[in-house]
């Protein structure tokens, strides 16, 4: 049994205004409750323009749940328009980034060079990364999904000293499976899982390995999380489309499809 505890966030890609963020996080602020907290780490990941609206509202209110960006840049600061510096995501005091998603690396061409200089730039501000990995269904197909997402663990975290990976999460997800409602089985979702827990364990020990964090993305609802978090390298989920439903999500933070309240 790991010591490790378990983190659910919530990635609400490109939905929510400020205002619905503003709602949203105090419906589940209202319905978490300290021994949830106590349980597992909880975190949203609203787009950026929600974020101010986040922190006053947590700072203010003196929540537990976490928060954080769904991207940074590579760069400090300056020319160039339209991007998002750590430095400003720090001064929003968010804990965590996504870096690399699948979403960024399909539409915004991002590849294992930049998503590794955006996980320097994060630890740079002291900002946790959330690392997305994971195959598409070709890659999949052709059985191809240890050595693949291997690969991108190794592209995004060159050079990255085993102080900072030991902080670090990875999310696990399976491009196939992210909002197609066509989840990964728990075997799946271990193989991968497992397999990047060996090759932490290969690149910064088993001390470090054992500390990291994995979590599964990828159509995960109240009534898969449970089988999902049973599997012993996954610590947790990254959440798309079931996080903006708040009563879902708390049933996902408590592992079950149970009644909420
Ligand atoms: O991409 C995801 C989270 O980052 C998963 O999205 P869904 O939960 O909507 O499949």
């Amino acid at each position: 049994m790991s010591n490790r505890t378990p983190i659910m966030a919530g990635n609400w890609k490109m939905n929510l205004n400020h205002l619905e963020a503003i709602a949203h996080v105090q419906k589940l602020a209202f319905a978490l409750t300290d021994k949830d907290y106590e349980a597992v780490e909880v975190a949203v990941l609203p787009p950026f323009t929600d974020l101010r609206s986040v922190q006053t509202l947590v700072d203010g209110d003196k929540l537990k749940i976490k928060y954080g960006a769904q991207d940074l840049s590579a760069h400090e600061s300056g020319a160039y328009t339209g991007e998002i510096s750590g430095a400003m995501l720090a001064k929003l005091k968010c804990a965590f980034v996504v870096i690399g998603h699948s979403e960024r690396r399909q539409y915004h061409g991002e590849d294992d060079a930049l998503v590794n200089a955006k996980v320097k730039a994060a630890y740079q501000h002291g900002l946790t990364p959330i690392l997305c990995v994971g195959e598409g269904l070709d890659v999949r197909r052709a059985g191809n999904q240890v050595a693949h997402t291997l690969a991108q663990v190794d592209g995004a975290l060159k050079d990255i000293p085993a102080d900072q990976v030991r902080s670090i999460v990875i999310a696990y997800e399976p491009v196939w499976a992210i909002g197609t409602g066509e989840v990964a089985t728990p075997a799946d979702a271990q193989e991968v899982c497992g397999a990047i827990r060996g090759r932490l364990v290969e690149l910064y020990g088993q001390e470090v390995a054992d500390e990291v964090r994995i979590q599964y993305g990828g159509s995960v609802k109240s009534g898969n999380i449970a089988a999902i978090m049973a599997q012993p390298d996954v610590d947790g989920a990254l959440v798309g489309g079931a996080s903006l439903d708040a009563e879902e999500f708390v049933k996902i933070v408590r592992f079950a499809d149970q009644a909420v309240g």
